[in-house]
């Protein structure tokens, strides 16, 4: 309803304009305080020397979080809050006036909130749906009440515009907030949500922290918002708890949707998160980022006219390099490698053995073994070194026994007394130093039996593994040969580039795990997993081993598995294989991004999905145009229609490809008579603009006011293109214009 025509008008225009004007007195007094702060580091940096004194560090941080609360007063000053809800609690008469906002606000001369953070806990009951009675979990327990009133305001530059009252008493949420807010344009970054959540979203932004959670939603039902939604919670919660910062991330396809993504948990105030793809953090990891480089290229392979049984030969390499079988082959190679990395020598000081190769063999199999190859070894030489060092006087004992019967010798076979003495001091000399040379020889010892240890080198023993034998041994008979040559071929081929792909990943990486340990393992307190359903086994596996407990949130939708070959099977085996079956699973079926009629139009697409368990959109009712399915003669046609339907348009347009090919051919056509419009291909990672030539495979994730399809025709009937097809046309919000030439199914 317009903000002027409800009768709590002037009511809430003085309420806004109280807060504002409290905010602005706010902002005064914190810049005021930057510049006290700013003039008492710089006076004490003349007192001290050193830039890490303590009071420097000291006053550089209250400056921080002076900055930090003037940069949430600012951005709160245009809109402080978005929703309203009036609580009674049990046992008290009073109902207080809760105004809810995506930044807490608090007076703290009076002790009391101006607006209520977005993820405090009594927020919660702003977002869960319920009328009348009601509760929520407050650190200090459950506090129950009754809701009065639940309201939401849209204000644009500190003006009120709309107000919107939920109609408690008959149970309906009123969606009005909700369409006008979908009705909006897109951007080229996603946006927050805080004054609209839904209930079933609200659940699973506030789900435990330490529960595994697998969210498998439709294109459009808001899984990537609510994932970094709730990872923004749950940093609030944590802090609040524990009061120290941990650490977090968030995994995502790749660096163009990263970028897409980048703005929400900034924007909600959790700054401090590590967002990348697994892509990257493998490399960074391994090390061998500088070595090699990914080879990106195979869904356009998928995608060419390669014979079907090389395709399949490709998609059967990918799987089994995702898969634990391959992390069992790994594990199998390393209980044999053991015997393969300690040397096959004794150590010996001077010639005498002091240890045999049999005793070290032995020493090092049975000790240590809780740590990688690199650890275990430097621990294994470190402990050899002590206990020589403690048995060095059993080696000068040796010594002083060899040279007593030198001197012995000397002294009753030698007569002249003046030569038997000279040769007499001569061996005490003799046998004092090489006792005083004994660290020395320990030293030099160890030093020589630790050389003759192979260097570890992940990749080299990612080669030693993708050999035939190797994997045929290693493997006890559950792969054929002929598959084994198949995968050891196309890995050799592939590492005799310099190059890998994404689906050797997990397996390098589980190597370097083994060989020097993984040092982030346990480190991150959560970590959400975008568009899981394309990650393997394997990698789940991995992720699984650097988070602390089963804190895990997994978003994805299996409709849109466009990279099947090297993804999961399903959640259900995700959830046994590698979560222990203890992963809570949520499903979303209402999809807010399109219209209804681009929606209806993407279901009848899946709905010739092989997989008959996809589950079909359910889009919240906001209507636009019927989808346009254009027929055109040739390809110039194509290029002069959509020439016409890009001119000067403020909105965000992606014309999507099929391949990486036909997206370039359009590019060229197009910018000779459009400046602004940008190529995107796999090694993009920001672009400006509102207009890009996308291939389908890069376009997931993404969404755009208007999306065009030039070759809706060139998409065959495989489950992958069906997919690819299902994906371009699930981006647009509000339009969707598809062209064909020849058949159109
Ligand atoms: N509760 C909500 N209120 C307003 N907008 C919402 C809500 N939930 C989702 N949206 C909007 O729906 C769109 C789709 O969200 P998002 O990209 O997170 O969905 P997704 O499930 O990850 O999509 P896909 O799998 O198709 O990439 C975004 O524009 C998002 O802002």
């Amino acid at each position: 309803m317009k903000a002027s025509e409800h009768p709590s008008y002037n009511e809430e225009k003085q309420k806004l304009h109280e807060t504002i004007e409290w905010i602005e007195g706010e902002i005064a007094k914190s810049e005021e305080e930057g510049k006290i702060l700013e003039k008492k580091i710089s006076e004490t940096r003349k007192e001290v020397k050193s830039a890490l004194d303590e009071r420097i560090v000291l006053q550089k941080q209250l400056k921080m979080s002076n900055e930090r609360k003037l940069r949430r007063y600012k951005e709160s000053k245009n809109k402080p809050y978005f929703g309203r809800v009036d609580f009674k609690e049990d046992g008290d008469n009073k109902i207080k006036k809760l105004y809810i906002g995506k930044y807490g606000l608090n007076d703290e001369k009076h002790d009391e909130p101006v607006v209520i953070d977005w993820r405090s806990p009594i927020a919660d009951i702003y977002y869960s749906g319920e009328a009348g009675a009601v509760s929520y979990k407050s650190p200090s327990g459950e506090i129950s009440g009754e809701i009065k009133l639940k309201r939401r305001y849209e204000i644009e530059e500190g003006e009120l515009l709309n107000i919107f009252d939920e109609k408690l008493k008959e149970m309906i949420l009123d969606d009005e907030f909700l369409t006008s807010s979908l009705e909006k344009s897109a951007d080229n970054r996603l946006k927050d949500i805080v004054a609209t959540i839904q209930k079933e979203q609200n659940d699973i932004i506030r789900a435990p922290l330490d529960r595994a959670l697998i969210i498998q939603g439709v294109a459009g039902s808001g899984k990537t918002t609510i994932a970094l939604h709730r990872m923004a919670y749950l940093i609030y919660q944590n802090q609040r708890n524990k009061g120290r910062e941990d650490y977090y991330m968030v995994i995502a396809p790749n660096k163009l949707f990263l970028n897409y993504i980048s703005d929400i948990l900034p924007d909600l105030g959790a700054d401090d998160v590590l967002q990348t793809t697994f892509e990257d953090y493998a490399l960074k990891i391994t090390g061998i980022k500088e070595k090699l480089k990914v080879a990106n290229d195979k869904i356009s392979y998928l995608l060419g006219d390669a014979p079907i049984d090389e395709k399949r030969k490709t998609i059967m390499v990918s799987r089994f390099k995702g898969s634990l079988l391959f992390k069992a082959i790994i594990d199998n190679y390393f209980k044999q490698f053991l015997y393969k990395y300690i040397p096959d020598c004794d150590i010996n000081i001077d010639g005498n053995i002091i240890f045999t190769s049999i005793e070290l063999k032995k020493l090092f199999i049975e000790n240590f073994v809780y740590l990688p190859l690199q650890k275990r070894k430097e621990q294994f030489i470190s402990y050899l070194k002590n206990r020589l060092k403690k048995n060095k006087d059993l080696i000068a004992d040796g010594i002083e026994k060899e040279y007593s019967e030198k001197i012995r010798f000397v002294k009753d076979n030698i007569d002249d007394n003046e030569v038997r003495q000279s040769k007499v001091i001569e061996l005490y000399e003799l046998r004092d130093k090489e006792i005083g040379d004994i660290p020395v020889k320990i030293d030099k010892a160890i030093c020589d039996y630790s050389e003759k240890w192979i260097q570890l080198d992940t990749l080299k023993i990612y080669r030693d593994i993708m050999d035939f034998e190797t994997l045929k041994k290693f493997s006890c008979g559950k792969i054929e040969d002929e598959k084994i040559s198949c995968i050891c071929d196309y890995t050799k081929a592939i590492l005799d580039k310099d190059k890998i792909e994404n689906e050797d990943l997990a397996p390098l990486l589980y190597v370097h795990k083994y060989l020097f340990g993984l040092d982030d393992a346990g480190k991150f307190a959560h970590i959400v997993v975008d568009e899981a359903q394309d990650f393997s086994e394997f990698k789940f596996y991995l992720i699984k081993r650097i988070v602390k407990g089963d804190s895990i949130t997994i978003v994805g939708d299996v409709a849109q598995g466009i990279y099947s070959y090297r993804g999961i099977k399903s959640w259900g085996d995700l959830n046994n294989h590698v979560l222990n079956g203890k992963a809570t699973y949520k499903m979303l079926k209402k999809s807010y991004r399109s219209t209804v009629e681009i929606m209806e139009y993407a279901n009848s697409v899946i709905d010739k999905s092989k997989n008959k368990s996809i589950v079909k959109a359910e889009p919240i009712m906001r209507h636009g145009d019927v989808p346009e399915i254009i027929r055109i003669r040739d390809y110039d046609e194509l290029i002069y229609d959509i020439l016409n339907n890009l001119q000067d348009d403020e909105l965000t347009t992606a014309i999507i490809c099929k391949t990486d090919k036909m997206s370039k051919r359009i590019y060229e056509s197009l910018k000779k008579d459009i400046d602004d419009i940008t190529l995107i291909s796999d090694k993009t990672e920001v672009y400006k603009g509102r207009k890009i030539v996308i291939p389908s495979y890069l376009s997931k994730g993404l969404e755009f006011d208007t999306v065009i399809i030039p070759d809706a025709d060139s998409y065959n009937d495989t489950e992958l293109e069906l997919k690819l097809f299902y994906v371009a046309i699930t981006r647009p919000l509000h339009k969707l214009k598809l062209y064909y030439t020849n058949l159109y199914n």
